[in-house]
């Protein structure tokens, strides 16, 4: 019988692990809250102890990849917006394994994006078409931070996964209203960057700065879907405004004119607001170039855990 290999994307929030056989599906997927664990080493133990549980054989896991939300050069690891802090060669002897990849989420992400299918993405507006072409593809992500990554295609169906930091470059506003956000937000942390406003805490300090009101994410979202609070609404139409400038941006630089997708955990929950949102509308906003961005397709992505396929991708190059 052929051994798993372990899985993980990490990121600041929620850490989801899977068993993959090569070139097979993930299976036993699990999600665990970060905050419940002291170290990283203590999150893969419970996985693995409760995977066992459910009758897989997870004694003979030689082999293991982690996407997580952070740069990853060399060999220690500090996640940006949690606080595991790790050596991938320690991590790797501790757990008795011969590879331990670990690389950046949103690349591993990226590396997912040329294989969804219908199922796996939603066209939220551009032109429909098919990854026909070998054109580079852009992604942006609201989640606990902001992640940015794309891939670039390399010739005879292979791509080239960037493991940049966009979330991170300066926020530029656009309207009065967001001028206003930019200011506030100054006070607060001197740079400001997209990830402060595209994120789940960015949703929650742009309706501080809006509405004066400290409310969670998911409450900010949950009023506006159902119409009880005018001002959670406004909070979500400049969240959607912005993440359609910012993507425009990214769409820009990379050249990316095989599509936009949108990645994260935040998006998903906005429902039919993100559609009528000016998303689209704040996409192709760039002046003199809106036909250039007329042009490109931005997808959401709908697949549950396009990061865990992107991983394994790299794992089997890493173990071929
Ligand atoms: N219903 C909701 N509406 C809007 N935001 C939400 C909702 N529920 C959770 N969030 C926000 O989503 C964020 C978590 O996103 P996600 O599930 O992508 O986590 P993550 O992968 O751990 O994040 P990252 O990879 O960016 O570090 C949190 O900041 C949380 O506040």
């Amino acid at each position: 019988m052929t051994a798993f290999r372990l899985l993980a994307d990490i990121g600041g929030t929620n850490a989801r692990f899977a068993l993959q056989a090569p070139g097979d599906g993930c299976a036993d997927i699990e999600v665990l809250a970060c905050r419940d664990y002291e170290h990283v080493k203590d999150a893969i133990d419970a996985y693995l102890a409760r995977a066992a549980a459910r009758g897989h054989a997870t004694d003979g896991i030689r082999h293991a990849a982690i996407a997580i939300a952070n740069p990853v050069e060399g060999d220690m690891v500090s996640m940006t917006n949690h606080h595991w802090h790790f050596s991938i060669v320690a991590l790797r002897e501790a757990c008795g394994l011969a590879t331990l990849l670990v690389v950046n989420d949103f690349a591993a992400l990226a590396q997912a994006l040329p294989h969804l299918d219908a199922r796996g993405r939603e066209r939220i507006g551009g032109l429909d078409a098919a990854v026909v072409e070998e054109r580079p593809l852009g992604l942006i992500g609201p989640g606990t931070g902001l992640g940015v990554s794309g891939v670039m295609p390399a010739g005879g169906g292979r791509w080239i996964a960037l493991a940049g930091e966009g979330g991170h470059a300066s926020f530029a506003p656009v309207t009065r209203t967001e001028m206003r956000l930019l200011d506030a937000l100054w006070e607060e942390h001197g740079h400001v960057s997209a990830e402060r406003l595209l994120s789940g805490p960015g949703l929650e300090a742009i309706h501080r700065v809006l509405a004066g009101e400290r409310l969670a994410a998911a409450d900010i979202s949950a009023r506006a879907l159902d119409g009880s609070c005018a001002a959670c609404r406004a909070t979500v139409d400049a969240f959607c405004a912005i993440l359609g400038s910012v993507a425009g941006n990214v769409a820009l630089t990379l050249g990316a004119t095989g599509g936009m997708y949108i990645g994260g955990g935040v998006v998903p929950r906005l429902g039919p607001l993100f559609h009528a949102s000016a998303f689209r509308e704040r996409f192709e906003g760039k002046g003199r170039l809106q036909p250039y961005l007329a042009r490109i397709p931005t997808w959401l992505v709908t697949e549950p855990y396009p990061a865990l396929r992107g991983v394994a991708a790299l794992l089997d190059t890493a173990t071929r």
